[in-house]
């Protein structure tokens, strides 16, 4: 994914530092950039200059998706990407609105399914189903006054779906990104799935997603590795994906689904590399 490594090189080369008091470490930072990505064929971009958890990737989907709330659940469907945010954060812990062991409290889908008793999620999925875009196809996280009751602000926060001819588009925003580990790990795969999965629900052809980004950071202690090791590395041709067909519905998403009904086929890639993970 050559779009990748751009966007880190000029994180490297016009960044600013900008200290962070949540995580106390500083990142090297730079404001506004868009990926785009092809999703009306199978080719599948994926960061392949070290190898990246693509089942991370769709767990923490499902889990959003399903409105989870517990580190544990994410446990379940197979990634312990939360359980850090949900118990080792001291402002977290001490907050009264935690729920004891593995909670993460009022977070990305619980919130989208309760805005304001307004489920976003079945919203869009029902208009795009009926072939209806009334402009507003929005599904957001972001919800301010419920900030103190869940353990980090959503940073992919919001997804805006379009219809034309047909064809559905994502355009998705994130306002803060971890470029190393969130957006290579978690973020690129969650845009581009998104996309086809609500396509596959709805009954419409994927198009493009874009991956709009406020803040592109690299934490201090991961600068080294991105520039000394990954950045010497080109990258190799993207894989294909499969998702498992016999996902119809939202009821599906929200039921039966699991990470296995998701493949790379032919993904290839260098070796892993281990980012350090500020929480
Ligand atoms: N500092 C920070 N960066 C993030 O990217 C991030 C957060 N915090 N907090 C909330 C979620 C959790 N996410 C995570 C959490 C862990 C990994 C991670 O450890 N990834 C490893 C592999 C782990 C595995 O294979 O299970 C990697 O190499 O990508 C990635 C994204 C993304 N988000
Ligand atoms: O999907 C995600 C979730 C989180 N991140 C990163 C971005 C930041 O490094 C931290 C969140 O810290 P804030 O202080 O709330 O901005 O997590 C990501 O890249 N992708």
């Amino acid at each position: 994914m050559k779009q990748y490594q751009q966007l880190a090189q000029r994180i490297l080369d016009h960044g600013h530092w900008i200290e962070n008091s949540r995580t106390g470490t500083r990142c090297l930072t730079l404001i506004g950039t868009t990926l785009e990505y092809d999703c009306s064929g199978p080719e599948f971009e994926i960061v392949t200059t070290r190898k990246v958890p693509f089942k991370l990737a769709v767990a923490e989907l499902l889990g959003y998706l399903r409105g989870a709330t517990s580190a544990k659940t994410f446990r379940q469907l197979g990634t312990r990407s939360w359980d850090a945010n949900a118990n080792e954060n001291s402002q977290w812990l001490t907050n009264p609105n935690r729920q004891g062991e593995d909670d993460m409290g009022k977070v990305y889908g619980a919130v989208a399914k309760d805005f304001g008793g307004i489920d976003l999620i079945r919203k869009v999925y029902d208009n795009l189903k009926n072939n209806c875009d009334d402009r507003g196809e929005i599904i957001t996280f972001y919800k301010p006054d419920e900030f103190d009751k869940g353990c980090l602000r959503p940073c992919m926060h919001t997804h805006n779906f379009a219809l034309s001819n047909g064809t559905l588009y994502l355009e998705s925003y994130q306002r803060s990104c971890d470029v190393p580990l969130g957006l290579a790990g978690a973020n690129t795969t969650q845009v581009q799935v998104l996309l086809r999965l609500m396509a596959q629900i709805t009954g419409h052809q994927a198009g493009r997603a874009r991956h709009h980004i406020t803040n592109a950071h690299i934490y201090d202690n991961q600068v080294e590795l991105m520039r000394d090791v990954q950045l010497k590395r080109s990258p190799l041709p993207n894989p294909k994906i499969w998702i498992n067909p016999d996902i119809k519905t939202l009821e599906d998403v929200e039921t039966w689904v699991t990470t296995d009904d998701f493949k790379l086929v032919n993904y290839q890639s260098h070796d892993a590399i281990r980012y350090p993970f500020s929480v």
